[in-house]
């Protein structure tokens, strides 16, 4: 059985980790927090409501690393790149779900799946990479003709936007057109904007509360629209799907893996 290990255990998706962990009876062998965090020291079960584990939150570190075979990282692009140079030298492989990569932070991630096997998804359940899939289909039929927006809404503490998710979709939508989506993104609207462009796509964001994660791909005809939506209830979704990436990574050959692959998904393509 693969040793997990969590870094940024403390946060929203660290502590739905290590639920995950502890429902499934997997071998969670360590959990990290920032170094001086008033975390440190702290049971990881208890801090994940799950009773009492004896595996105490410890610094991240070089040695600390060492202590599992597979790390998971839901943390903040310029610590995970920290966490990946570690996982790199220590051999460790690693699932990360961290969003709002530069272009220069995502290559990074490229360059590091050369010397470890890598998964890294802007979303880990399994219904928005079925989404990922039906927007290509609608791509397809009503592409060319329909006006295409694409809206999310995540909790007040999101800190990256639009969100990778949506960024994703886009993607997915402006590659099956032909389309290049540096070129067709449009981000808000405000003023006297003038009618729509037609081969645009737009991306709305909504921000609020504790919405965990709502997306919605428009393709908006005249006469007609299609709205294809997927709400997250729980984390415990991402989570799920970040472990299940973990334990398929086990025994991978370098390279940069990615969600798809992981759920059996990418031959639909
Ligand atoms: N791919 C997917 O399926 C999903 C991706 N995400 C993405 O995961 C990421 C985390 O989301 P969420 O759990 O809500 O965020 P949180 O803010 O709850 O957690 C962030 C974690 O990162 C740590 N961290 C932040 N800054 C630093 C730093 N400078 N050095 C070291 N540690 C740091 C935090 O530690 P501290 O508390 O000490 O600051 C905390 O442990 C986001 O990018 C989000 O978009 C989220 C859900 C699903
Ligand atoms: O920050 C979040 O919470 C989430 N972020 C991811 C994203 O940016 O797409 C995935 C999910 O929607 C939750």
């Amino acid at each position: 059985m693969a040793k997990i290990g969590i870094f940024g255990a403390n946060g929203r998706m660290g502590r739905a980790l290590v639920q995950v962990c502890h429902e499934q009876q997997l071998d969670l062998a360590a959990a990290t927090v920032r170094a001086g965090s008033s975390w440190l020291g702290q049971d990881a079960g208890e801090l994940a409501g799950c009773g009492r584990f004896g595996l105490p939150l410890v610094a991240t570190s070089a040695e600390a690393v060492q202590s599992a075979d597979v790390w998971v990282d839901f943390t903040m692009p310029e610590p995970m790149l920290e966490h990946l140079s570690l996982a790199v030298a220590a051999q460790k492989a690693m699932v990360i779900g961290v969003t709002g990569l530069t272009d220069a932070q995502y290559q990074r991630v490229q360059q590091a799946s050369t010397q470890i096997p890598v998964v890294w998804a802007p979303n880990m359940s399994v219904g928005v990479n079925l989404l990922l899939h039906l927007v290509q289909t609608a791509a397809k039929v009503m592409g060319q003709t329909a006006d295409i927006e694409i809206i999310e809404a995540h909790h007040r503490f999101k800190k990256d936007a639009p969100s990778g998710t949506a960024m994703a979709i886009g993607a997915s939508i402006a590659k099956t057109l032909g389309r290049d989506l540096a070129d067709c993104a449009v981000y808000g609207r405000e003023g006297m904007t003038g009618e729509r462009e037609h081969n645009t796509i737009g991306f709305a964001t909504v921000r609020g509360g504790d919405i965990i994660g709502d997306h919605t791909a428009l393709f908006a005809d005249l006469g007609e629209r299609l709205e294809i939506t997927h709400k997250a209830s729980s984390r415990i979704t991402f989570a799920q799907g970040a472990i299940r990436a973990a334990v398929w990574l086990q025994n991978k050959q370098p390279g940069l893996y990615s969600m798809q692959q992981v759920l059996g998904l990418a031959e639909l393509n």
